[in-house]
């Protein structure tokens, strides 16, 4: 098998590049790439490693043909089409706990710059200019410090905050009433917030509710003299309210990290007196760079290699320890998954998945997504893992998961039930001692079928003579079997044929089959 390839297209810590050689993964570095170079090379790599500065779009990822991971050494994923990413299967992980210590104290120390006018006192000191009386700053202490978003980062500033002897209110519709005692802020509204803050800080991500949340109707309910201080998304602010409110003195300072366009080359910001500003610093810092670059790497090339998942925006995880334990139950529900899926042909409505015995107690989550791949694919070549459980979503197929630990006839069952308007058909499997998928159950009939690459399912009567006339009519033709499993209902009734065959079935034999006494269907299937 020929070793995964990855691209690091931004400023990473050297060691990124060590781990994925030492982990058996090649890896590029191209920093600065133009998009155009970007989209042009980007199909001859199964990984893309980034910072904030490469934008991976839908054009990017439509080119991207073998790309199966997208890595973000940092936190914001705004950088990248998530969307498109979903929609083409790959997976998009994050490094969520590597910078935040640093952003958070990058935000203290643009707080303090703001109300002791540090940047501009040092200019003009090194000018020569002594200007004592025209930096009077003002206090941290006993002032309130309003954080919008109380996530990762923002709980460190409240926390370092407090340490100031700050007052601390947060305004986070996600932040539970214990977690805020836990770290001893003040939950409240908004509006709360931009009436009793001194300083504001914002630590939210920039999503649709939150871009622009800083405009001039906020800025208007904000405490006359208000400082703002921006170390999350250059989005969250509307740079021309905030100019307007700096120019009338409704906000004292306002210290920028992040900026609507980046690299910001100009802004309506810059060289205002009270503006102090950082280009996208928050996160250079040696630890911070070292912790996302070791961070990225690894979960990429764990991924890449074994399966596991990490931090994954878009999937469900899984760990380096569950995916060996998950490797074999990851064959058997694709199995199931792609048989009900060639065997169906009509549209699906409802899928029912129940993981009984040993398997329910594992991490299913991204056993359903794989069974989803297998039953979405015979119609949607482009389906698999990542994309699927939106894939079935947007197709307006229910999914429900049941776990029972009860063991029935078997010590591990997984039992997928597919209905459409009209039928419902269930096929069960599970893993024998040998770790070896096996279908155990088809509409109700029992079996032992191991499924090999080439399959004929046959549903016939269960009338003598059937089984010879099947083989020598794949006699005649040349048609080795493999082998051969059968089961029925009950003596005279329904039957099913599972039969291996070497190499793939000719259509012709399959009418030919099909067209044989007793026989009610008879289909290729693929695995
Ligand atoms: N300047 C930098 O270099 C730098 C470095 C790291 C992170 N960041 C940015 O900082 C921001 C915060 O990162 P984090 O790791 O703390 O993220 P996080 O996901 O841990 O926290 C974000 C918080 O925002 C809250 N939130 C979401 N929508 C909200 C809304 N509409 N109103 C109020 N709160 C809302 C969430 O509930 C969450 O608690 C992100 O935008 C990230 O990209 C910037
Ligand atoms: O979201 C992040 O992690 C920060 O914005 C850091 O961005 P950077 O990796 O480009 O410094």
């Amino acid at each position: 098998m020929s070793k995964p390839k990855v691209l690091i297209a931004d400023e990473l810590a050297p060691e990124a590049v060590q781990i994925f050689k030492d982990r058996g993964v090649e890896v590029e570095v191209k920093v600065g790439l133009k998009p155009k170079e970007l989209v042009e090379i980007i199909a001859g790599f199964d990984g893309l490693a980034v910072r904030s500065a490469t934008k991976a779009t839908a054009e990017v990822i439509a080119a991207a043909k073998n790309l199966k991971v997208i890595g973000r050494a940092g936190i914001g994923v705004d950088n990248i089409d998530i969307k498109a990413a979903t929609a083409r299967g790959i997976c998009v992980m994050n490094t969520p706990f590597g910078n935040n210590i640093t952003t958070a104290e990058h935000t203290i120390a643009m707080m303090m710059a703001l109300a002791r006018h540090i940047p501009l006192a040092d200019r003009t000191t090194h000018d020569g200019k002594w200007e004592k009386s025209r930096f009077v700053g003002v206090e941290l202490y006993a002032k309130t410090l309003g954080i919008v978003g109380c996530g990762n980062i923002g709980s460190i500033v409240a926390d370092r905050a407090q340490g100031l002897k700050m007052k601390v209110i947060a305004f986070d519709p996600f932040l539970s009433a214990e977690r805020a005692v836990d770290l001893g802020v003040e939950k409240v509204e908004l509006e709360t917030l931009l009436k009793r803050a001194d300083f504001i800080s914002l630590h939210t991500p920039l999503t649709e509710q939150t871009r622009g949340i800083i405009n001039a109707e906020a800025l208007a309910k904000c405490r006359p003299g208000v400082r703002l201080v921006n170390c999350a998304r250059g989005g969250l602010v509307v740079e021309a309210d905030l100019k307007a409110a700096l120019d009338s003195g409704q906000v004292a300072g306002a210290a920028l990290d992040v900026f609507s366009e980046e690299p910001a080359k100009a802004n309506i910001l810059f060289n205002h007196p009270n503006v102090v500003c950082t280009p996208h610093l928050g996160a250079s810092s040696t630890e911070a760079q070292f912790n996302v670059a070791v961070q990225v790497a690894e979960q990429m090339a764990d991924f890449l290699l074994h399966g596991a998942v990490t931090n994954a925006i878009n999937m469900a995880s899984v760990t380096v320890e569950e995916a060996p334990r998950l490797k074999p139950y990851m064959k058997l529900a694709e199995q199931l998954g792609a048989f009900a899926g060639q065997a169906t042909e009509t549209g699906i409505r409802r899928v029912i998945i129940e993981y009984e015995g040993h398997v329910a107690g594992l991490n299913t989550r991204p056993l359903t997504a794989i069974l989803l791949q297998g039953l979405l694919k015979p119609q949607l070549d482009s389906v698999n893992m990542v994309n699927a459980p939106l894939v079935a979503k947007e197709r307006d197929i229910e999914v429900s998961e049941v776990k029972t630990d009860r063991e029935g006839d078997f010590h591990t069952l997984i039992r997928l039930g597919v209905e459409s308007e009209k039928w419902r058909r269930d096929v069960a499997g599970t893993l024998f001692a040998d770790q070896r998928p096996r279908v155990v159950e088809i509409k109700g009939i029992k079996i032992d079928a191991e499924l090999g690459p080439n399959m004929l399912y046959v549903t016939n009567e269960d009338k003598p003579g059937f089984i010879g006339r099947l083989g020598t009519l794949l006699g005649d033709h040349k048609v080795n079997i493999a082998t051969f499993a059968l089961g029925r209902s009950a003596p005279g009734q329904d039957a099913i044929a599972l039969v291996e065959i070497d190499g793939a079935l000719p259509n012709h034999l399959i009418d030919e089959v099909q067209a044989l006494p007793g026989v009610k269907q008879a289909k290729a299937l693929n695995f």
